[in-house]
This record gives C-alpha cells, sequence and structure tokens, in this order.
C-alpha cells in the first residue's frame, strides 16, 4: 500500500459555494474516505448539485480548500479539469446518452477522449464494464432499445470505465420506479465493496432507511453529518 492509501478522496475544509448571487454552503467542512459510501440529503434547491458540481470542478469554490482524488479543486487550471475527471465517475438522473449510438459507441466515445488507442484494449475494457453492470450481450443496442434502468446501468458503466476512485451520482435513480431503484442501489453496493468510494445525491428516504449509510445534510447553508450529530430525515421536497 502507498503512503497516500489514506488520503480522503474528497476533502472540504471551510468551503463557501455559491449559484449566481445566492449562497448554498457557508463554511462546509468534511471528509469522504476511500470507499466510503455516503448519501447526500437536503430541501429541494438546498444546494446538493451545487456542491457535487464543486467536487467536479464544474463550480468554482468561493472561499475554503477542497481536494478531490488527489488534486487541489481550489484555481484548478482548465487543462487539469480532463485529468480530475477521469479519477471521478458522474451519474445523473437524466441518462445522457448519446442518443443515436450504440451502447458499445457510447463507452467507445469515452475511453477515446480520455486517450485509450489500441483497439483491443478498448474492446475487452467495455466488455468488462458491461459485465459489471449486468448487461453482457447489449453492445449493440441503441438506448432507446433498453429500458431506463438498462440505460442508466450503461451510464454506470460508463463511468466505471477508468476505474474512478469515487463515484458522484446525482439522483441517479430519480426516474426509475422502485424496484429498478433496488437494482440500481445493488448494483452501486457491488461497485462499492469492490473499494470506489460513492457519493450519491438522493430524496428517497426510503432507500435510506432500507440501506443506511452515512449521511451528509446540507440544511440552512451547513452540512450536517451523521457521524457527528444525529440527522432527522422526514420527507421533506
Ligand atoms: N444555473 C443557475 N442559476 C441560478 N441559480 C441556480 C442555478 N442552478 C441552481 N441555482 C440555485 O441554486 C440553489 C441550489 O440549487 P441546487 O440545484 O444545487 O439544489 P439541489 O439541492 O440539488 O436541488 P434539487 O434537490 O431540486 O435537485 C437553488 O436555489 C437554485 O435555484
Amino acid at each position: 500500500m502507498s503512503a497516500f492509501s489514506d488520503l480522503p478522496v474528497v476533502a472540504l475544509e471551510n468551503a463557501r459555494i455559491s449559484v449566481e448571487t445566492r449562497t448554498v454552503l457557508t463554511s462546509a467542512s468534511f471528509n469522504i474516505g476511500k470507499g466510503e459510501f455516503v448519501y447526500l440529503v437536503g430541501r429541494t434547491g438546498s444546494g446538493k448539485s451545487s456542491l457535487l458540481r464543486t467536487i467536479y470542478a464544474d463550480l468554482e469554490l468561493e472561499e475554503g480548500k477542497a481536494t478531490v482524488a488527489g488534486f487541489t479543486i481550489n484555481g484548478i487550471k482548465r487543462k487539469d479539469v480532463p485529468m480530475l475527471r477521469r479519477k471521478l465517475g458522474i451519474i445523473f438522473q437524466d441518462f445522457q446518452l448519446f442518443k443515436d449510438r450504440t451502447v458499445s459507441e457510447n463507452l467507445e466515445f469515452v475511453l477515446k477522449a480520455t486517450g485509450w488507442t489500441d483497439s483491443g484494449k478498448i474492446k475487452s475494457r467495455i466488455t468488462d464494464v458491461l459485465m459489471k453492470v449486468g448487461l453482457t450481450g447489449h453492445l449493440s443496442k441503441m438506448p432507446h432499445q433498453l429500458s431506463g434502468g438498462e440505460q442508466q446501468r450503461v451510464v454506470i458503466a460508463r463511468a466505471l470505465l477508468n476505474e474512478p476512485q469515487i463515484l458522484i451520482a446525482d439522483e441517479p435513480t430519480g426516474n426509475l420506479d422502485p424496484e429498478v431503484t433496488e437494482g440500481i442501489y445493488e448494483l452501486l453496493d457491488k461497485i462499492n465493496s469492490q473499494g470506489t468510494a460513492i457519493l450519491m445525491a438522493t430524496h428517497d428516504y426510503s432507500l435510506i432507511d432500507k440501506h443506511p449509510h452515512r449521511i451528509l445534510k446540507i440544511e440552512n447553508g451547513a452540512i450536517l453529518d451523521s457521524e457527528k450529530e444525529k440527522i432527522q430525515l422526514i420527507a421533506i421536497y
């Protein structure tokens, strides 16, 4: 093990985050360790997506410090952002696959864009990630030939291509019915048990009840942490 293996995957210190003129976090500090599974909750508009955007360097940190997967986010140079994103897997509620490309082409696009050139390695990586998400045999399908749950599995496969240290998921089950949600959770749980940290924003408190993990809650511009205090989860939308 390297001497750096105990460094957190995400570390925020007194982070202040604003969107346009609205401050969503005033002074947030927390760490996410290697291989942790963490839920991110909070009312609609509390700033969950904004916090995730800061972690993947899509929204600037106004004050404080943040390191993610070994990168310092404060003042990160545009040219370094793709390197950071290679260490992260990002999953959204709306699947954002290219609709005019097959599953395989969607995955190949990302590999080529992130520097993969050897066609044998590309093919075998695509086969590997599709196997991980339970979609072996769906290589040549178009997104519209897949169910919502299957499309989300392709998105998860795409997020895994470059072996990220953490998956950042913004409402990954928001468009899925409860049974399909359970399957997606189980997949994320399996990925997590193989060592990838997960940070998942969700409104689905029944999922959290059923599968408890650490919770970070955004409330009035602050972060509450279930490791330090009891967090009330009342269905608030
Ligand atoms: N592009 C934008 N321009 C202006 N204000 C924005 C923009 N994006 C978000 N906001 C505002 O920033 C605040 C935080 O939004 P954010 O999307 O981070 O919240 P959220 O907790 O993810 O909400 P939800 O649960 O509805 O997804 C909200 O008040 C929102 O209206």
